[in-house]
């Protein structure tokens, strides 16, 4: 990894999460109260510093859900929303009053067009409302945050002015939000530098972000921002939020642990609650995590290709940059598929307890390539069941090349089956018996010259899905003697033909026990 050039510092960046506050505020995702406490626990247990459980003014409920919740936390700061109101802060501390470690936030946009058009207020009207609210609030409270709501569209003259004014009013922390998502990384870094350099008193307080994800900046601006100076970010459980989400605390937090050499910073967070939490998340909300969504998606440590397969397995850091483990995942997903390579079958079919190199190696793999066509996955069922095909094939047998069948339910059947063998190719077509499956036995019977007696017939599935392979198994009776076949396709009528065929090799071949006699396994 590239060293840094940036100064480090022992003080972890502290994690406010906001997923019952502002991710309920995503259309579908409210949560009831038992629902909170569960979210609330798993915080906890994943080590955030700071959990926004709810706006008291907005429900019964939600003031419910911050009481409860305040008074079950102790090993967090529980912090409640109001609007710069004298109902809200008194409500948001009506809610907290009972807990061990809490906070109010206070919140009032500074933007231009905030300013003109929702609150209607002038630009000083702004700084005594921010005052007056921050007072009231830091009069039942000492710890205090305080939010230019809008903050990234806001003059900075007028940002710096409303910042050193709440402080001076109490507030211990002074979140930056980028509410409308309109902020990029440079831009961010500029108005928080900007901040820290013009506002006097800002080593009195905390510098806290808010991002929002509308041009999908809201990770990429809270990291820009902690280089420039902030303490504290503000982010949610699968970056659930308003409209395209907030940032997402997996994601930021992650950034921060795996490129600690640029940053220098971490966090409090025990990175493996990440998987766990977010899949509780996603099952309270109904709000699907995306296969490759960045660490705690499905397919966020799974390879598929054979290149980066073959990497893996040399050594993992050629194409992982995170351990699975670290974030809750148990292991590495090597996903065998089309873009595979021998590599990766190889090492599974080891895993499988199978031994596979040289020519043995070369024709699974072929039969692999020519499955992982059909197949968008190839499970272990299915390489087992290659393996053990391959295993179980008959020097000189015949081998399927086509067959065709014309079933009716009314009808007799119409087969054409084309075998090889060797240089030899021969066809037969039949029109009679009972089903395609038995034409297309009399059909192979015709073309071997050989005659057997089915004894057992079974089709099973080697994997899941509905395009699972489909394995037969079979038994046939010639001469006194029973010989089993198997075959293996996705198209059960084809495992079928493949299973009497092998059965008719062994015939062919002589492998076979006296009636009565145990029966080898295929
Ligand atoms: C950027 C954010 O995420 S901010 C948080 C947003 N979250 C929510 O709004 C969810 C919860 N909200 C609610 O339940 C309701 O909106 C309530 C209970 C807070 C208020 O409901 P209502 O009283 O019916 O007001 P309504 O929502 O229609 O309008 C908001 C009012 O608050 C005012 N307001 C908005 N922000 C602030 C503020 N920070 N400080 C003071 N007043 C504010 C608006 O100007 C408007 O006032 P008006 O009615 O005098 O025009
Ligand atoms: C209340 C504030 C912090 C907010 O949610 C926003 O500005 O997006």
């Amino acid at each position: 990894m590239p060293s840094s050039d940036k100064p480090s510092s022992d003080q972890p960046v502290v994690i406010f999460d906001t997923t019952l506050r502002d991710g309920e505020q995503s259309p579908g995702c409210s949560m009831n109260l038992s629902e909170k406490l569960e979210v609330a626990q798993a915080l906890v247990d994943l080590g955030v510093d700071v959990i926004e459980a709810g706006f008291p003014i907005t429900s019964v409920g939600d003031f419910e859900a911050v009481s409860e919740i305040a008074k079950m936390v102790d090993d967090a700061t529980v912090c409640g929303l109001a609007r710069c109101r004298e109902q809200d802060i008194d409500r948001a501390w009506e809610a907290l009053q009972h807990g061990s470690n809490t906070r109010i936030h206070v919140f009032l946009a500074t933007s231009a067009i905030h300013r003109e058009f929702k609150l209607r207020m002038d630009k000083d009207e702004i700084v005594r409302r921010a005052v007056a609210g921050v007072e009231r609030a830091r009069n039942l409270c000492d710890n205090i945050e305080f939010s230019p709501e809008d903050a990234a569209r806001t003059e900075i003259d007028f940002l710096c002015r409303v910042v050193e004014a709440a402080i001076s009013a109490g507030a211990t922390t002074v979140n930056i939000p980028d509410t409308v998502g309109y902020a990029t990384p440079a831009h961010f870094q500029r108005v928080i530098e900007m901040l820290v350099n013009r506002v006097p008193n800002i080593d009195q307080a905390v510098i806290s972000v808010h991002c929002h994800n509308d041009l999908g900046l809201a990770v990429a601006n809270s990291l820009a921002a902690v280089e420039a100076g902030a303490g504290q970010i503000e982010c949610t459980i699968n970056g659930l939020g308003e409209r395209a989400g907030n940032c997402s605390l997996e994601e930021v937090v992650m950034a921060m642990r795996t490129r600690n050499d640029y940053y220098g910073k971490d966090t409090n967070i025990n990175t493996q609650r990440l998987v766990p939490i977010s899949r509780l998340v996603s099952g309270i909300t109904g709000m699907t995590v995306q296969r490759n969504k960045a660490i705690v998606g499905r397919n966020a440590f799974a390879h598929e290709a054979g290149i980066h397969q073959d990497g893996m397995l040399k050594e993992r850091s050629t194409y992982e940059i995170m351990r699975p483990e670290d974030v809750g995942f148990t292991k590495t997903d090597l996903v065998l598929g089309k873009h595979s390579g021998r590599a990766a079958l190889a090492d599974r079919a080891k895993a499988l307890g199978f031994h596979l190199d040289g020519e043995l190696l070369d024709a699974v793999f072929a039969d692999f390539k020519k499955l992982a066509d059909k197949k968008k996955e190839i499970y272990d069922g299915d390489i087992a069941a290659l393996i053990e095909q391959r295993n179980t094939q008959v020097a000189d047998q015949w081998q399927l090349e086509s067959y065709e069948v014309q079933a009716h339910s009314d009808g007799t059947p119409k087969v054409t089956v084309t075998l090889n063998r060797g240089e030899q190719t021969e066809s037969a077509t039949i029109t009679e018996g009972d089903g395609p499956l038995d034409a297309l036995f009399r059909a192979i019977e015709t073309i071997t010259d050989r005659s057997v007696v089915v004894r057992d017939f079974r089709v099973q599935s080697t994997s899941k899905g509905k395009d699972a392979q489909g394995e037969s198994l079979i038994e046939v009776e010639h001469n006194g003697k029973l010989y089993r076949g198997r075959g293996v396709s996705t198209d059960t009528v084809e495992a079928g033909a493949r299973a009497f065929l092998n059965a008719i090799n062994r015939v062919e071949a002589g492998f076979g026990q006296q009636v009565g006699e145990p029966v080898d396994a295929v």
